[in-house]
């Protein structure tokens, strides 16, 4: 029996949707999902097997001008998902503006077929879905524009339809168990990564990197343990909170999720670090994984 086979790449600006879209094509929690931009730092696999196919699809960061060294690693990982794709779907919140540059630069290297993805449309009205459509079509000439909401899973399944029907001939890339290029550690720091995203205000979040430095299986429950890593005693201070309170928060909601995504009891210890302005050090970068 002939296998097919192919790399579909989300790309985007932040806040686009790109993640969302990403669990619901591929049906499971894969990429940390919140309401705050640049929420995704590495490019994550998720992939959907089945007997006769395989789709790899990566969620990437979203495309943005970088300002200090994560976010310049952080782009070199879109660029790296656009080289080996099969097909590229450019998500679009249709509540933006247009000017979407700094995505079609990135986008000229790219030869796979171009999909449009206009989303989050069940905050719209008919007639502005029927002007982007033909915004879209006219700018970028795509080889198909699909208006959706990636959040009440609305015309997804016309996406992996047009995905299906456009994977090329290949065996499979992965091994047909594997379900991402991720380990269990990696999942349990960004649902840590999430809960703080989710609780913190303004800079916190983005200074903010989580480790895990120890994972213990036993049969009955996973023991993690966590590094919270910040820049500055100041937003320690605020991490932790009056009396633990805060950190304690991020400790109980992510422990919760970790056991739902595992389908174990977890325990969860949390400690945290200053690394003053690791964002901007190489050596500490290649040492969290932001290596290209
Ligand atoms: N109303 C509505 N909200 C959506 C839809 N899709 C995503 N969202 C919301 O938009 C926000 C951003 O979604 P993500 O999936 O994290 O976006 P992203 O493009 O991966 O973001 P980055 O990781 O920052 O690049 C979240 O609050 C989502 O719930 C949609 O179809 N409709």
């Amino acid at each position: 029996m002939s296998h097919r086979a192919g790399f579909v790449s989300i790309i985007g600006k932040p806040n686009a949707g790109k993640s969302t879209l990403m669990n619901a094509l591929v049906g499971e929690k894969m990429s940390i999902i919140t309401p705050k931009a640049q929420t995704t730092r590495h490019r994550i696999l998720g992939i959907v097997n089945e007997e006769d196919y395989q789709i790899v699809f990566s969620d990437t960061p979203g495309i943005i001008k970088p300002h200090y060294a994560l976010q310049e690693t952080m782009m070199h990982q879109v660029s790296g998902s656009l080289v080996d794709a099969d097909m590229v779907l450019l998500v679009t919140d249709i509540n933006e503006k247009y000017d979407e540059s700094d995505v079609m630069d990135k986008l000229k290297g790219s030869t796979a077929p171009l999909v449009v993805i206009i989303n989050k449309i069940d905050k719209s009205d008919e007639e502005t879905v029927k002007q982007k459509i033909a915004y879209w079509e006219e700018t970028l000439k795509p080889t198909a524009v699909f208006a959706i909401s990636a959040l009440l899973n609305h015309n997804v399944q016309a996406i992996m339809n047009l995905v299906l029907d456009s994977l090329p001939e290949h065996p499979p890339y992965y091994e047909k168990d594997f379900l991402t290029d991720r380990n269990d550690r990696f999942f349990a720091s960004e649902i840590i990564r999430e809960k703080i995203f989710k609780i913190y205000e303004k800079e916190i979040p983005y200074s903010t990197e989580v480790i895990i430095t120890a994972f213990i299986e036993d049969p009955k429950i996973y023991r993690i343990s966590a590094e919270i890593i910040v820049e500055r005693d100041s937003q320690k201070n605020i991490l932790i909170g009056t009396g633990g309170e805060m950190l304690k928060k991020v400790g109980t909601y992510a422990r919760k999720d970790m056991e739902e995504f595992f389908q174990r009891k977890v325990f969860l210890e949390m400690f945290v670090k200053v690394i003053p302005d690791w964002r901007s050090k190489k050596n500490y970068l290649k040492k969290f994984g932001y290596e290209d």
